[in-house]
């Protein structure tokens, strides 16, 4: 379900506000309005989903904190509506609002926005002062928050003997013990050097994975975009470019802003495993003769090949067309004809990854592979393979279906689909 979705708003800044988004509707520019003021944001339009983050990404006066003012009720809309848990805003009273702000929405700020002749303690439970909520229960909830921001035994200092990455700690302590459904947060990190930044990034996503709560999160920052979000908008000039995964974002951006946007990204951290995998050539099943492997690995110029088990597509190892060879070529015809992949031919593989694996982790898993990489669940079951030419195409920011010299449709016949396709699991890739 949505926690919080924007549907064709618009903030024009100025006397003629209504004219210019009429126009702006109509498909006149930004600059074409300027003559009746600001289009601050013009048809923004998403759903942030329960316990997602969504990060706004955008340059200096790109319309980001506009956009932020008016998803917490601060700024009225000049057109279209933005619901949370499915109230339109616009239908709500002022006293509803401010309910509605103070119970399910909190703001974390770039700069801190502290008391700063209150102790640690005291900032943290503020927003449950303000509800009313007795001293007892808010410093609880209040210290419980600290400990999860890594304060636990500062409670009683004052803001100012903080460094500033604690500080911001107190900031998102506060945030958590209103207990608040959604977080805003605001360039929350942008104030900090860059390695305390990475440190208050990780402990983000550390909490969430554990709180779960619906955050948007502002910023300038592509590289922090990438880290914390789960979706991505790119704004410029108060008009989302593009919503996407940091992946999608980077393999196949809207237009060239956001190409030229993305193109100084670190992608080896962002890129994974699932945007590259491919079906393989050729898979072995433990059942196949030696002789039946040994024609599909020449047929498909490969010098070997994974080994997955038939129905449950286990991934069990690989097979090398050499030691095949050798094998048939050695061993006595009657007996090494009968013979099957499963009698001892299958290496073990220990470099297989995940469709999570980052590019990064996957060149070092690559070092030593013989093969392209194995891409498995979990659970180890087989999804594909990732090749090394795709990984360096999709690092040098081609595209890696570009890469493909040799697809595995023009050698095989089977195509990703398969894979999911049962029916075909006995030519799977043949
Ligand atoms: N109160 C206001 N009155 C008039 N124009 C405004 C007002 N607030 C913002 N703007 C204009 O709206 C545009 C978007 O500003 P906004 O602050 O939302 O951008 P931003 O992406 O958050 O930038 P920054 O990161 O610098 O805050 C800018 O052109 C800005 O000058």
């Amino acid at each position: 379900m949505s926690a919080l979705s924007a549907e064709h708003v618009y903030k024009v800044f100025g006397r003629s506000s209504r004219q210019a988004v009429e126009e702006l509707q109509a498909g006149s520019s930004r600059e074409d309005v300027a003559r009746l003021g600001t289009a601050a944001v013009i048809d923004a339009s998403f759903d942030v989903r329960q316990g997602e983050t969504f990060v706004v990404m955008g340059l200096s006066g790109s319309g980001k904190s506009t956009l932020l003012r008016m998803l917490n009720g601060l700024l009225p809309l000049t057109s279209g509506h933005i619901t949370i848990g499915g109230q339109d805003l616009a239908d709500l009273s002022e006293k509803d609002l401010r309910t509605v702000r103070r119970e399910k929405i909190s703001m974390v700020f770039q700069h801190f926005a502290l008391l700063p002749h209150r102790s640690v303690l005291a900032n943290a439970a503020y927003p449950l002062e303000i509800q009313g909520v007795d001293k007892q229960e808010r410093e609880e909830k209040a210290l419980r928050a600290l400990e999860l921001t890594g304060l636990k035994g500062w409670e009683t200092s004052m803001p100012s003997a903080l460094s500033g990455g604690m500080q911001q700690r107190v900031g998102l302590a506060r945030a958590l013990t209103a207990d608040t459904d959604i977080l805003l947060m605001d360039e929350a990190f942008s104030a900090l050097d860059p390695l305390i930044r990475r440190d208050m990034q990780v402990q983000l996503l550390d909490l969430q994975a554990s709180l779960g709560k619906t955050i948007v999160f502002i910023t300038h920052d592509l590289n922090e975009a990438m880290f914390l979000g789960d979706r991505i908008a790119v704004m410029r000039d108060g008009r989302i470019d593009q919503i996407g995964t940091a992946e999608e974002i980077l393999s196949d951006p809207a237009n060239s802003y956001v190409a030229r946007f993305v193109s100084d990204v670190d992608r080896s951290r962002v890129l994974t495993a699932e945007s590259l995998v491919e079906s393989p050539p050729v898979v072995i099943r433990p059942g196949d003769g030696l002789k039946v492997a040994l024609r599909l690995l020449n047929d498909a110029k490969v010098e070997g090949a994974y080994v997955v088990e038939s129905g449950t597509r286990r991934l069990l190892g690989s097979v090398y067309a050499e030691e095949l060879a050798t094998s048939l070529r050695e061993g006595t015809a009657p007996k090494e004809a009968s013979r099957k992949v499963s009698d001892g031919f299958i290496h073990p593989d220990d470099s297989a990854v995940q469709p999570g694996t980052t590019l990064n982790e996957m060149f070092a898993a690559s070092v030593e592979a013989r093969l392209p990489l194995a891409v498995t669940s979990e659970d180890g079951i087989f999804q594909g393979i990732v090749r090394r030419v795709a990984m360096l195409q999709a690092l040098a920011g081609g595209s890696e279906t570009d890469a493909a010299p040799d697809s595995p449709e023009e050698v095989t016949g089977s195509t990703a689909d398969d894979q999911d396709d049962p029916q075909k699991d006995g030519e799977y890739a043949r």
